[in-house]
């Protein structure tokens, strides 16, 4: 955490400084009383560095003594707001610049991370728990620091003062130190169980409301209320546990506080009528030891929004700590700016070691040729274009790009070489051209309608009222299926990337819809290394290559006509699909 602190070293010394200043302030202010009480009323001679006001009078006394009170107090005023505004001003800053920094770092963890944790929680510590140890760093810089300053200057007065007095005022200070440790570490466990159990019911109503549709269609509402409401009275509960050990703590801390004054009472009244001390400057001490009690009883309140903070800030460590994503190179090689060859050599891959999804695949796609992945449901199709584009690594074997394997380049570079138009369009609430220039925020308007027309979204976004300005909701709710699914595949085709992999392109599309569309892929592959994941076996014809994946393998390969030739698998698909694959489409679709 101190990387976030150091950038504002300036604000926070500036604060700490007017810190110092409000604490010798405060430990001038029960003085004037002394003023008033020995030498106002009491007559004893002024000495020392009260020796200016020799000659004033009794009321001239009581006068400064008043006035004296009133400066210190408006000085402390305005060094307190300097302090707290500097210092809250400061914390707010931090906690901007570490919600951008975990951010980042959700945005950089690998899909493996994100597989294991719901997204809701990652969006609970990014926003509350951040907020948390930012209220913590405020209560550090305008709670503790002051409180540990005042105290300390305290105790050296008091010392000056009392020694034995102040010793016996220090009595209770072990037990308190017992009595804070042991709470704080039990708020703390508390509270993060309290904050899992809030990231859980932030996930879960961010996962209903994403599907509230199907809620409503399967008459859901009443159920999922209930599951709500089970989860949220678990949240309550683990709350009040930490509620309650907190509360529990301040009485305690309290009790332990009114045994050290009461002796101190005891004390300063034998003292004063054995005449060792005067009534004046045993005033002034039972008022210092208020006011030390008040940081004392502070700090124990503080070790509760501490606990809380040190609950987040674990939270937020794991997250900033997590080693889990993919490695860049230490040397990176330079990505091949145009190149001509994408090969799987031998690659095996599974999500865990028990079940392996992929296994000793080899492919080759050259520039300018299209490969049609088919296969059926669940067998591995879509995970292998999460290796070709780096999302996890390959558990043995390797992907080369010209010659280059993938795991010697910097992601970045890499991607920028890639399109993609996953099997779930992934549509953001913006206008339909922030959606197309999403993977190149500074296309032109001509240029995203150039994709937009070559992948038919031009059709369909003529005849809305605002054109490639409508707003299309959270998700594109305002569109169709076919549509978003055009939309992503205008979206890759600005890329205007050499290799460009498609995840099931025509699913949800009708035949008229499917038609257009391979006819617009046809289009987009001319002149790229083209890899189509398919179930629907017509966009298969129009492929250079068909590879069939079954059982984490690939059983046949060979050109669509070639196969059903061969009359294996890939035949058997065309004919339950009424496809004839010996035709083959790319010419027709690319000549209209
Ligand atoms: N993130 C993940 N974590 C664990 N297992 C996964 C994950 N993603 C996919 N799988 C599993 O890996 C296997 C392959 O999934 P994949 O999505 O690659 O299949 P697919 O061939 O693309 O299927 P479909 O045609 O239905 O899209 C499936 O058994 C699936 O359950």
């Amino acid at each position: 955490m101190w990387r976030f602190l150091w950038p504002y070293r300036a604000p926070l010394a500036v604060s700490a400084s007017l810190a110092v200043a409000d604490t010798v302030l405060s430990l001038a202010r029960p003085w004037p009383l002394s003023l008033a009480v020995d030498h106002a009323i009491n007559h004893r001679p002024l000495t020392g560095w009260l020796w200016p006001l020799g000659g004033v009078s009794g009321a001239g006394l009581a006068a400064v003594a008043a006035v004296g009170a009133i400066v210190l107090v408006a000085l402390s005023g305005v060094t307190g707001y300097l302090t707290s505004y500097l210092s809250g001003a400061a914390a707010e800053r931090i906690g901007a610049d570490m919600r951008e920094t975990v951010y980042k770092r959700l945005l950089t963890l690998s899909p493996r991370f994100h597989d294991r944790n719901r997204s809701g929680d990652l969006v609970t510590r990014l926003t509350g728990d951040v907020s948390r140890v930012q209220d913590s760093l405020v209560a550090w810089l305008v709670g503790a620091v002051p409180d540990v300053l005042t105290l300390i200057g305290l105790l050296v007065v008091m010392f000056m003062i009392d020694p034995a007095m102040t010793v016996v005022a220090l009595v209770v200070v072990p037990p308190l130190a017992l009595l804070a440790v042991v709470r704080r570490r039990q708020i703390k466990a508390a509270q993060r169980e309290a904050r899992s159990r809030q990231g859980d019911l932030a996930s879960r109503a961010a996962e209903t409301l994403r599907h509230v549709r199907a809620v409503q269609a399967f008459a859901q509402q009443e159920a999922e209320t209930g599951r709500f409401r089970r989860e949220n009275v678990g949240t309550v509960r683990a709350s009040l546990r930490a509620l309650d050990l907190e509360a529990r703590y301040g009485p305690a801390a309290d009790l332990l506080l009114a045994a050290g004054s009461g002796l101190v009472l005891w004390l300063g009244v034998v003292r004063v009528t054995s005449g060792r001390m005067s009534l004046g400057v045993l005033l002034v001490v039972l008022a210092y030891l208020g006011s030390m009690y008040r940081p004392v009883r502070s700090l124990t309140r503080l070790a509760s929004t501490l606990a809380r903070g040190a609950a987040s800030r674990e939270r937020l460590n794991e997250l900033l700590d997590s080693t889990e994503y993919v490695r860049e190179p230490e040397r990176p090689v330079p990505v091949p700016a145009s190149p001509l060859t994408l090969a799987v050599d031998d690659v095996s891959f599974g999500y865990d070691a028990e079940h392996p999804v992929l296994r000793g695949i080899d492919l080759t796609l050259r520039r300018d040729e299209m490969v049609c992945l088919v296969g059926a449901t669940g067998v591995g199709k879509s995970t292998l274009l999460s290796l070709l584009l780096r999302l996890y690594d390959p558990d043995s074997g390797a992907i080369l790009l010209d010659g280059v394997d993938l795991k010697d380049v910097n992601t970045r570079p890499l991607r920028d070489r890639i399109s993609l138009v996953p099997q779930d369009p992934w549509i953001l609430d913006g206008t339909i051209a922030d959606n197309i220039a999403f993977g190149q925020p500074f296309a032109t308007r001509e240029e995203v309608e150039r994709a937009a027309r070559t992948a038919l979204v031009h059709p369909f976004v003529e005849a809305l009222p605002a054109g490639y300005d409508t707003v299309v909701g959270e998700g594109g709710v305002m569109l169709s299926g076919g549509q978003r699914r055009r939309l992503a595949l205008a979206r890759a085709l600005l890329r205007d990337a050499p290799v460009l992999l498609l995840d099931e392109p025509t699913s949800g599309l009708d035949a008229e819809s499917e038609h257009a569309v391979m006819s617009a892929i046809t289009r987009a592959a001319a002149g790229r290394m083209t890899l189509v994941v398919s179930h629907r076996l017509r966009v298969a014809t129009l492929a250079d290559r068909v590879l069939v994946l079954s059982g984490g393998r690939i059983t046949e390969a060979g050109a669509p006509a070639e196969l059903v030739a061969r009359g294996g698998t890939f035949a058997d698909w065309c004919r339950l699909q009424n496809v004839d694959a010996t035709r083959p489409a790319r010419h027709l679709m690319a000549t209209g």
